[in-house]
């Protein structure tokens, strides 16, 4: 567990210092947990119960917000949104997603970006304010975190964030409910996957959730609700040339019901990500191909998204397998 206080601290050393300590256990591990990571425990608190004022609603009234009404990829994900996880088991999960809240005349949006535009907002007292604070105080973190790693990583100040000005970076609300039917309590709910952008920072209140350890064994994290789960994705591994690995993952059903709040960190819908000049040796070629930001993560949403292939408008194309998760084995618990 790290401290992320001195994130936030004027002092040069003890900024370096708590760098080196998350850059570390990113290297070593690809997933750590910090606390006194600043954002307000009654904030988090009162972003599940926005969470769940939400999901308790009728599903008609959810459908009404239901992700495929919107071109930007906001909204309702029902639990019969089912992508291409092969080994879920029992997968029952909804969820809400939004990103950076855009004005409607954006231009990006207006230009008919898949990502980038307004949220949806249900029709619920305090959700909006509520959940918007979280997201600015956890991209805020997240900015702080990936400064951190440039500065482990030896890159120059901004080298990451200066590409995170208006960034495809969404929060997740998750709702998981095990159906009664479920009587093995380790089956997988939602499948091994490694996340698509640079970081993930993750508040859960329920166990569940496993990360793939180097030696191939699945590692439980335990719930805290003081700490903030943080995992590398994919745009970082390939940045970092492979010296980060984007860290797979899966949530099984050990609790009947589960919330989480998954923020995933990305680049701007249009930076193209290379392997950066300082991380790759001399005389050899990077590891990794360069790709834009956005082109990866729409080609992985189609792949978890149903409604994204049935939309034949969406030209994001037929889904692929993810590079990215080249190493994971289908293992038991
Ligand atoms: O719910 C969790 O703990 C993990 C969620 C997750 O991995 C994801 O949404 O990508
Ligand atoms: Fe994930």
């Amino acid at each position: 567990m790290i401290s992320a206080a001195d994130l936030r601290s004027a002092d040069p050393v003890r900024k370096r210092k708590v760098a080196y300590a998350i850059g570390q256990a990113a290297r070593d591990f690809g997933f750590f947990r910090i606390c006194d990571h600043g954002i307000h425990p009654d904030l988090i608190e009162a972003t599940y119960d926005a969470a769940r004022d939400f999901f308790r609603q009728p599903e008609a009234t959810k459908q009404q917000y239901y992700i495929a009404n919107s071109s930007n990829h906001r909204g309702y994900v029902p639990f019969t949104e089912k992508g291409d996880y092969a080994d879920e088991i029992h997968r029952s999960y909804e969820a809400f997603d939004l990103g950076l809240d855009l004005p409607a005349d954006d231009s990006d949006y207006l230009a008919g970006n898949r990502m980038l535009g307004p949220n949806v907002w249900p029709k619920i007292s305090g959700f909006r304010r509520t959940v918007t604070s979280y997201y600015n105080e956890v991209a805020e973190l997240g900015r702080l975190v990936c400064a951190a790693l440039e500065m482990y990583l030896g890159l120059r100040q901004g080298a990451m964030t200066q590409h995170m000005t208006k960034p495809i970076s969404q929060l997740r609300l998750l709702h998981y409910v095990r159906g009664s039917e479920t009587i093995d309590h380790k089956s997988v709910n939602m499948g091994a996957h490694t996340d698509y952008e640079c970081l993930t920072l993750l508040h859960t209140r329920n166990a569940g959730l496993q990360v793939l350890g180097q030696d191939d064994v699945w590692i439980d994290v335990p719930a805290d609700p003081a700490v903030l789960v943080v995992n590398i994705g994919d745009m970082l591994e390939a940045w970092s040339n492979g010296f980060l690995r984007s860290t797979p993952h899966r949530v099984l059903n050990l609790s009947p019901e589960r919330y989480s709040m998954p923020y995933f960190v990305a680049a701007n819908h249009d930076t193209v990500i290379r392997p950066f000049d300082e991380l790759v040796e001399p005389d050899t070629a990077p590891r990794y191909s360069p790709f834009r930001a956005g082109d990866h993560l729409e080609r992985m949403l189609v792949r978890d998204f149903p409604y994204l292939r049935a939309k034949a408008s969406s030209g994001i194309g037929a889904p692929t397998q993810n590079p990215f998760e080249n190493r994971i084995k289908k293992t038991g618990p």
